[in-house]
């Protein structure tokens, strides 16, 4: 049987003391609630004694039906004071959680400069809190901060603060790392030497300052540990605190550590990735196990290999965590990475195709013009298709003229376009606030009668990036559009010295994308092929 693992998420406490994260209380009931679905095991929820939003969240999440412990914060009372008398004590239990980690002091350098009190002030307070909180009937969990520093530094003392917790009654006894400074071999060394001296179980909560934090809490673990505190996406103070989306699958993946179910384990990329939109924090796409390109392969050499057994280049098969396996295609692309590709889109390709040779120089050479197809999955679809054959032309464009002009008070831009649709030639004018809009708008317009469900999505971002700054105002731009019908996203680009050549090519590409793939809808429901520009074989 495989040992159990607490895993005791602190994402909405230490994961908000990160810079630039900050949560309402309602976000906080929604992460609350994907991490209770996750399967943690304990939900620190905030500080009642901290503010109002904190005390709100604990209010309604006493409504939540969680099988997860919602847990409050506060630390051990104020020096010289009594613990019933300490208005944060008295929160966290007025609370009403099940639960609270109270952080105490274990290095004495902090107990004199941090606190200005006396060695045995400071086990008093450690004592008199956690006793309050047993009176109470609240499980209690003592993060020990800075222990290992105050390990090193003082250890009879270090120790002596983990016995005054455990004496009063704490449930967990848990190693913080808070400066997040040591290393694997100490943390290993040093966990192993407490557990021999405790009776109360030890916990872990370590910081990645020096980028260490994962690998330190397995240490942990390794050495006796049972209680893991983290946060998704490592989120935390400074550098951060230690990333559960790591911890968990390198647990119960590769250590044989029982942690959540294997079906909560496949929701963890759903998770991590739901908390990031939530926090406003851009996940960074080579993030281990949940990243985007976690499991993606641009190189031709990997991309031959997965293709006959992905163990090649993956060390899981990312379905376990929930994510999946993408094939990139770009400049370093050997056939492999076309072939992959075109399967995926159900075209008929193989290694002695010479359409994929053709097709692979092409994109090579279009990367080198300036495109970039890796983040633009629609154009590089359109181009593929097109090469089969696939593809109709919706359009022809016949002019565009383009009229921007500033009065006294704001800009704005004026777009003409004339294009022809199955030998009708439309001419159609729009306005807009910028020349981008204004083209938008014109396009829709001339096309819609042909096209009604072409004013189903919209453009939800768009991106220029010079490509060759030293020449200027002459350099090349590449234009990256997303696009949105509410259910799906796609990007197009488009490469020009003229930004709205380069928008015009990244727009024009993405209503094909879209049209395209309504007929696709539409083909269920046996709507001809034609009508949106798929040639039908
Ligand atoms: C390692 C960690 O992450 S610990 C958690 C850190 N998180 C936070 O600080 C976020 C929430 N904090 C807060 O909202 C506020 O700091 C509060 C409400 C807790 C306290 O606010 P204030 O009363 O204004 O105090 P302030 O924040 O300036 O200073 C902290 C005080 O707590 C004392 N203190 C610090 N740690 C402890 C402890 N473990 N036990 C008792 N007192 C402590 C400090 O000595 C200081 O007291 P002083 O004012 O007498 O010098
Ligand atoms: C308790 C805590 O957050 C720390 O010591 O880092």
């Amino acid at each position: 049987m495989a040992n159990l693992i607490s895993i005791f998420d602190t994402t909405l406490r230490d994961g908000t003391q990160g810079e630039g994260i900050s949560l309402s209380a309602d976000d906080k009931i929604k992460i609350a609630q994907k991490l209770d679905l996750l399967g943690v095991h304990y939900i620190e929820g905030g500080n009642p004694g901290s503010n109002s939003k904190d005390i709100e969240f604990f209010q309604r999440a006493k409504n939540l039906k969680l099988g997860a412990k919602i847990t409050a914060f506060g630390s051990t009372r104020r020096k010289n004071s009594l613990a019933e008398q300490d208005s944060s004590l008295v929160r966290i239990v007025e609370s009403g959680v099940p639960a609270a980690t109270l952080v105490g002091k274990s290095w004495d350098f902090h107990v004199h400069t941090a606190l200005q009190t006396t060695l045995e002030e400071n086990l008093s307070m450690i004592y008199d809190s956690f006793a309050f909180l047993k009176r109470n009937d609240v499980e209690a969990i003592f993060d020990a901060e800075h222990f290992f520093d105050g390990y090193k530094h003082n250890p009879e003392y270090a120790l002596s603060v983990l016995r005054k917790a455990q004496d009063a009654g704490a449930d967990w006894i848990v190693l913080c790392d808070t400066n997040g400074g040591t290393l694997p071999t100490e943390v290993y060394d040093i966990v192993s030497r407490i557990r021999m001296e405790l009776n109360a179980p030890i916990g872990i909560h370590t910081h990645n300052d020096c980028e260490l934090a994962v690998a330190n809490t397995l240490a942990a673990v390794q050495a006796g540990a049972r209680q893991v505190q983290g946060t998704i996406n490592g989120y935390g103070e400074r550098c951060g605190n230690a990333n559960l989306c790591s911890i968990i699958p390198n647990l119960q993946i590769k250590m044989d550590y029982r942690c959540i179910s294997d079906d909560q384990l496949q929701s963890l990329t759903k998770t991590a990735r739901y908390i990031s939109e939530i926090a406003n924090v851009h996940m960074p796409v080579g993030q281990p196990y949940v990243g985007n390109a976690a499991f993606a392969h641009k190189g031709g050499i990997h991309v031959s290999a997965i293709m006959k057994d992905s163990k090649t280049y993956e060390h899981i098969r990312p379905e376990l965590v929930g994510n999946k396996q993408r094939v990139l295609v770009s400049e370093l692309a050997g056939q492999s990475n076309i072939i992959s590709k075109a399967q995926e889109l159900g075209l008929d390709v193989n290694a002695n195709n010479d359409k994929t040779k053709q097709i692979m120089e092409r994109i090579k050479d279009l990367e080198h013009q300036g495109y970039q197809f890796e983040g633009a999955d629609a154009s590089l679809e359109l181009l593929l298709r097109d090469a089969f054959g696939e593809m109709k032309e919706i359009f022809k464009l016949e002019s565009l003229k383009m009229i921007v002009e500033k009065t006294s008070g704001s800009m704005n831009a004026e777009a003409i376009v004339k294009v022809n649709v199955d030998g009708q030639t439309v001419y159609m004018a729009a306005e807009g606030n910028g020349p981008v809009n204004a083209l938008n708008n014109a396009l829709r317009k001339s096309l819609e009668q042909f096209y009604p469900s072409i004013n189903d999505f919209h453009l939800s971002d768009y991106k220029v990036r010079v490509i060759d700054e030293k020449d200027a105002t002459a350099a090349k731009v590449r234009v990256l559009m997303e696009s949105t019908d509410f259910k799906n996203t796609w990007s197009t680009v488009g490469v020009s010295s003229n930004v709205i050549e380069a928008s015009w090519e990244a727009l024009v590409d993405s209503i094909r994308y879209a049209l395209l793939n309504m007929s696709k809808i539409d083909n269920a429901h046996d709507e001809p092929r034609e009508q949106f520009g798929l040639v039908n074989h």
